[in-house]
């Protein structure tokens, strides 16, 4: 059942306790229903948000309002000393009930970097393939169009629970795709969700029917209401896992303590199998140091006593910056400007949603995206590391957005606009996430780093540079007029630079402050099998176990680790059962 206030839970143990809204649970769920699973989740439920379900009003959904964290990060020394908004959703779905729903999977070398670094074939792409099958189906676009040549089917799954679907078609669309036949740089990719993501494609979204889809849509809602051996707990906050006694040697977690209030009631719950952490890359490293699991003298310094030495916890932060490239444009055809200064067009966008889930709100931001690398040769890497993971992986993004969209400056009164935002995917930057205080209500400390690194700006500088050449391409004469504003101003490679440390900001996604390192390893957080490091009875499952960023938006790979965190738990529980069976008929 689904309760609102702790002290309405029915039990006080349970087989597994999972914190955060995630789809893992609900594999768990689904495979066998004999667990009984809590989920305690910060925030409210996803159900009947009306600016949750509306793709297109995806933007209004933070930051400042009361479905997100509202975190904001330290001064940036690579933004010009800029406090950014760091927004991550805070209800059941966690981020993936708020975010902007691209499904980019990532690249064949991002995983096997993945298997390299941790030792475990399990994340390389191809053993992943069944996970990643077994999340999605693909659902028609909303206009009904033809879409043979913009997706591959055969890459994808028939049945998982989640919709991802293309959009609807825009006026814009053609020049795009024509832009990719007459410049041999910018290829165009049937379908970037194949393991090879370079070059220019139609946008995948987490959309069906018009609709948001979620994991509090596609796994956490439909669990509720066919299984009745899973609890799910809102608008109550976690404060820490709780040492509950030792299990081979090792400190075993299976406590948690929850109040739906700073000053609440202090309840706990105990799990006879596994806590699962998944309150994504800033809140679960938060968790952990209020737990006693972390950097032994900075838990110290706040006043908490530590347990387990893991000094990797919050730290590694990777996330990819951002900038909104804007372009002057001359057309009848209203473009998404319209929509948002508009009213009457508006109201007749609303409605056609309301009767049809049709037309413009069923589009997020970019019909079309892709992805590119920089010359292997390039002086750029000369002096520093490419972080790329290989030759299947970009560089930097190119979203190609039917509006003005831009993160500090404002939007004007009048006007049509093209967006070619830029964002760097293979950033060297690395930031921490670190304890305020340790009151758990505290909000953590978020330094990303984002930009304090010479090569991640000379990538963001080649990025716009393409930006550029892609908007001068004859497909795009008589329709785009010029450079706005702060990129026109920005012609030097010093113009770019400061263009690019004023107006950058961040794509929403933090990963990598509980990385995955291999079994035995003395850095990381947790192992393979994203076990705590040094624990017993506690996984972490979320972006925060990345071991590196992938080249892509964060969401599908999150689903793709909780899918097989899903199998390796299942996996763990039959173990331990054949082995208590094993014990009680031993003599
Ligand atoms: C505005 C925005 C736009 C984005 N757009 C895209 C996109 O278009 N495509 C894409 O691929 N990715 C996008 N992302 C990123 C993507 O959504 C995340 O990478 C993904 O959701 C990460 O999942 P997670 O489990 O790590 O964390 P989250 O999704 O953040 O989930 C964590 C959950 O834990 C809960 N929680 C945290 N602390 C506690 C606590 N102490 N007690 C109880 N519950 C707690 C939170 O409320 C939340 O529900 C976007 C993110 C944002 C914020």
């Amino acid at each position: 059942a689904l309760y609102a206030d702790p002290s309405d839970v029915p039990r006080t143990v349970y087989d597994y306790v999972v914190i955060g809204g995630k789809p893992i649970f609900s594999s768990v769920q689904s495979t066998d229903a004999q667990f009984r699973v809590l989920l305690i989740e910060a925030g409210p439920s996803n159900k009947g948000l009306f600016d949750v379900e509306v793709p297109f009003f995806c933007t209004n959904l933070s930051p400042g309002t009361s479905l997100d964290w509202n975190s904001t990060t330290t001064p940036q020394a690579g933004l010009s000393e800029r406090v950014m908004a760091y927004p991550r959703g805070r209800l059941l779905g966690g981020s993936s009930s708020t975010n902007y729903m691209i499904w980019t999977r990532g690249s064949k070398d991002d995983f096997n970097r993945w298997a390299k670094v941790t030792g475990d074939q399990g994340w390389s792409w191809d053993a992943l393939e069944p996970f990643r099958k077994a999340i999605e189906h693909i659902a028609p676009p909303v206009d009904g169009h033809n879409t043979a040549g913009d997706i591959d089917p055969s890459v994808h799954g028939t049945d998982g629970p989640l919709g991802i679907s293309l959009g609807e078609s825009l006026s814009t669309d053609g020049m795009v795709t024509r832009t990719t036949r007459q410049l041999s740089e910018f290829p165009f990719n049937v379908d970037m969700n194949s393991g090879n993501t370079i070059g220019i494609g139609y946008t995948q979204s987490s959309i069906s029917d018009g609709t948001r889809d979620s994991s509090a849509t596609a796994y956490i809602l439909p669990a509720l209401s066919t299984h009745t051996s899973l609890d799910v707990l809102i608008n109550t906050q976690v404060l820490k896992i709780l040492q509950t006694g030792t299990d081979s040697g090792l400190p075993a977690f299976r406590g948690v303590q929850f109040a739906a209030s700073p000053n609440g009631r202090v309840y706990t719950v105990h799990a006879t199998k596994e806590i699962i952490l998944s309150a994504g890359a800033v809140s679960s490293p938060q968790v952990l140091m209020l737990s006693g699991i972390g950097n032994a003298t900075e838990l110290k310094t706040n006043g908490i006593t530590p347990i387990v030495d893991l000094p990797d916890v919050g730290q590694n932060l990777q996330d990819h910056p951002v900038i909104g490239n804007i372009f002057t444009v001359n057309t009848t055809t209203p473009t998404f400007d319209d929509i948002q200064r508009n009213a009457t067009l508006a109201a007749a966008d609303l409605a056609e949603w309301e009767s049809a889930r049709k037309g413009p709100l069923t589009q997020s931001t970019s019909a079309l995206l892709g992805w590119l690398r920089i010359p292997d040769n390039s002086p750029i890497f000369a002096n520093h590391i490419d972080e790329s993971a290989g030759p299947t992986s970009a560089h930097y993004e190119l979203l190609f957005i039917d509006g003005f969209s831009a993160s500090v400056q404002p939007f004007p009164a009048t006007g049509r606009f093209f967006t070619i935002a830029t964002a760097v995917v293979s950033p060297s930057a690395r930031g921490s996430i670190t304890l305020a205080s340790a009151d758990s209500f505290d909000l953590p400390i978020v330094n990303p780093n984002l930009l304090d690194n010479a090569v991640d700006v000379a990538i963001m500088r080649e990025a716009i540079r393409a930006a550029r050449r892609f908007a001068a391409a004859p497909a795009w004469a008589g329709y785009i007029t010029g450079e706005y504003s702060d990129l026109a101003a920005a012609q030097t490679d010093a113009e770019i630079d400061a263009y690019v440390r004023n107006g950058s900001r961040t794509i929403f996604h933090p990963a990598g402050t509980a990385r995955m390192a291999p079994f035995g390893a003395s850095h990381g957080v947790v192992n393979p099998d994203l076990t705590v490091k040094g624990t017993r009875g506690l996984r972490v499952v979320d972006a925060s176990v990345f071991p590196f960023i992938t080249a892509s938006h964060t969401q599908a790979p999150t689903y793709v680790v909780a899918e097989r965190a899903a199998h390796l738990i299942l996996q763990a529980a039959l173990v331990d059962t054949e082995r208590r069976e094993h014990e009680l008929v031993a003599p």
